[in-house]
C-alpha cells in the first residue's frame, strides 16, 4: 500500500513544511485539493495561530469541499495494519461473510456483499432501486458501528478466523473518533465559532467505521453511463476519513461545471470530505462535494479483456451525536435554508434508501 505512483493530469506540489499548502490542483480549471499539514495546527501557541490552518480548511470546504490531511498523527503501521486486517476479512468465505450480513439501516452494521448498495444522489426509491438493478456499485464493504450501543451489535468473525480483525478495528474506530473530534474543533475556529463549539454534540461515537474491497473486475463491465466501482454520491454525516491504497479511482466533482478530478492517492494523507450534515449545519457555507469511484488505468489480459486492479479503502464516516438536533450554525447566513433534524433520523432515511435487503 502506499506505493508512488504517476498523478495523471493532476498537479501535485509538495511544500510541506512552508506556509504555502501543497496541493492537488487541475492546471486547467483552478480545481484544488490543498494538503493540510495538521501538525502545525496541534503545534500552534496560540488561538490566532490555529486560526491559520483552521481558515485554511474551512475555506477548501468552502469551495471543494475536499482536503488532503498530512501529519495527522495516525501512525503509518497503525494504517498498514488496519488495510490488512481488512484484506484478511475480506479474503474470508462468502459463506463465512454471508453469517454477519448487514441486516438493518438503524444497526448499519455487519457485512455488505457486492450489489447490495447502490451510492446515488437520486431521492425517489424506486428510481434507487432501478439503478441499483441496472448498475450495483462493483464493491464489497463491512461496517462497524460503536461497539457498546445498547441497541445494536457489531457483526464480529470469530476469533479463530479472523485473529485480532475485533481489536484492531475497535481500535482504529477510537482513533479517528479522536482525529474527527480534533478536526471539528479546527472547523469551529475557521467558523468563528469557540473551538469546543461541536464537543458535546460530537462526543458519543455515532459513527461508522467502513472497510471497502473492490474486487478486480473486466474494463467492459465499468465502461456503461451509470456504472462505476461506486456511483457519485454525498456522504451523509459531518466529515469522512478516507484512507486509500495506491490504486485510484476516487474522483471528485469540481462544484458547478459537473467535471470530475482525481483525488488521486498522496502516500501518508488522510482525504477528508464534508457530509451532507454538516454542509446542512452550516447552511451550506461548508459544501458536499459529489464523489465516485472509477476504474483506474486496467491491465490487458487478452486481446479483447482488460481487468481493473483490486482496490482496498477504508472510510470512517463521523456523525454528530444520533440526539443531536441539527439547525443553522451561528455565523452561517442570517436565514436558515433548512428545518432542524435530529441527526439518527436523517442519517437512517438516508441509508435505508440506498440499500436493497
Ligand atoms: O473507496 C473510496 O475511495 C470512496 C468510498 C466512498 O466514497 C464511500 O464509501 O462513501
Ligand atoms: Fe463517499
Amino acid at each position: 500500500m502506499y506505493i508512488g505512483r504517476s498523478f495523471g493530469r493532476a498537479r501535485v506540489s509538495r511544500t510541506l513544511g512552508c506556509r504555502s499548502f501543497a496541493t492537488v490542483q487541475n492546471a486547467s480549471s483552478g480545481f484544488k485539493i490543498p494538503v493540510i499539514d495538521f501538525a502545525k495546527y496541534r503545534a500552534s501557541k496560540s488561538t490566532q495561530e490555529k486560526q491559520e490552518t483552521a481558515r485554511a480548511i474551512v475555506d477548501a470546504f468552502k469551495t471543494s469541499g475536499f482536503i488532503y490531511v498530512s501529519q495527522h498523527g495516525i501512525p503509518a503501521e497503525k494504517v498498514q495494519n488496519a488495510f490488512k486486517k481488512s484484506a484478511e476479512f475480506f479474503s474470508l468465505p462468502n459463506e463465512v461473510k454471508e453469517t454477519l450480513a448487514w441486516e438493518d439501516p438503524r444497526s448499519n452494521r455487519g457485512y455488505v456483499r457486492i450489489g447490495r448498495e447502490r451510492v446515488t444522489q437520486a431521492t425517489n426509491a424506486d428510481e434507487i432501486a432501478a439503478l441499483r438493478n441496472k448498475s450495483p456499485d462493483f464493491k464489497e464493504t463491512m461496517e462497524i458501528g460503536r461497539d457498546w450501543d445498547s441497541e445494536w451489535k457489531n457483526m464480529w468473525p470469530e476469533e479463530s478466523v479472523a485473529p485480532a480483525f475485533k481489536s484492531t478495528m475497535l481500535d482504529f474506530f477510537k482513533t479517528c473518533h479522536n482525529l474527527h473530534f480534533e478536526l471539528m474543533r479546527s472547523i469551529a475556529l475557521g467558523l468563528d465559532l469557540e473551538e469546543t463549539f461541536f464537543d458535546d454534540k460530537i462526543d458519543k461515537q455515532c459513527h461508522n467505521l467502513r472497510l471497502l474491497s473492490y474486487p478486480p473486475i473486466l474494463r467492459e463491465k465499468l465502461n456503461g453511463v451509470d456504472q462505476a466501482r461506486a456511483g457519485a454520491h454525498s456522504d451523509y454525516g459531518t466529515l469522512t476519513l478516507l484512507l486509500q491504497d495506491s490504486v485510484g479511482g476516487l474522483e471528485v466533482q469540481e462544484p458547478g461545471t459537473g467535471i470530475y478530478h482525481p483525488a488521486t492517492p498522496i502516500p501518508g494523507t488522510i482525504v477528508i470530505n464534508v457530509g451532507d450534515l454538516l454542509s446542512r449545519w452550516s447552511n451550506d457555507v461548508l459544501r458536499s462535494t459529489l464523489h465516485r469511484v472509477v476504474a483506474p488505468p486496467a491491465h490487458a489480459i487478452s486481446e479483447t479483456e482488460e481487468v481493473t486492479p483490486a482496490r482496498q479503502s477504508i472510510a470512517f464516516f463521523s456523525n454528530p451525536n444520533f440526539d443531536a438536533e441539527i439547525a443553522c450554525l451561528p455565523n452561517c447566513g442570517a436565514e436558515a435554508k433548512y428545518p432542524p433534524v435530529q441527526t439518527e433520523a436523517y442519517i437512517v432515511r438516508r441509508l435505508s434508501e440506498t440499500y436493497t435487503m
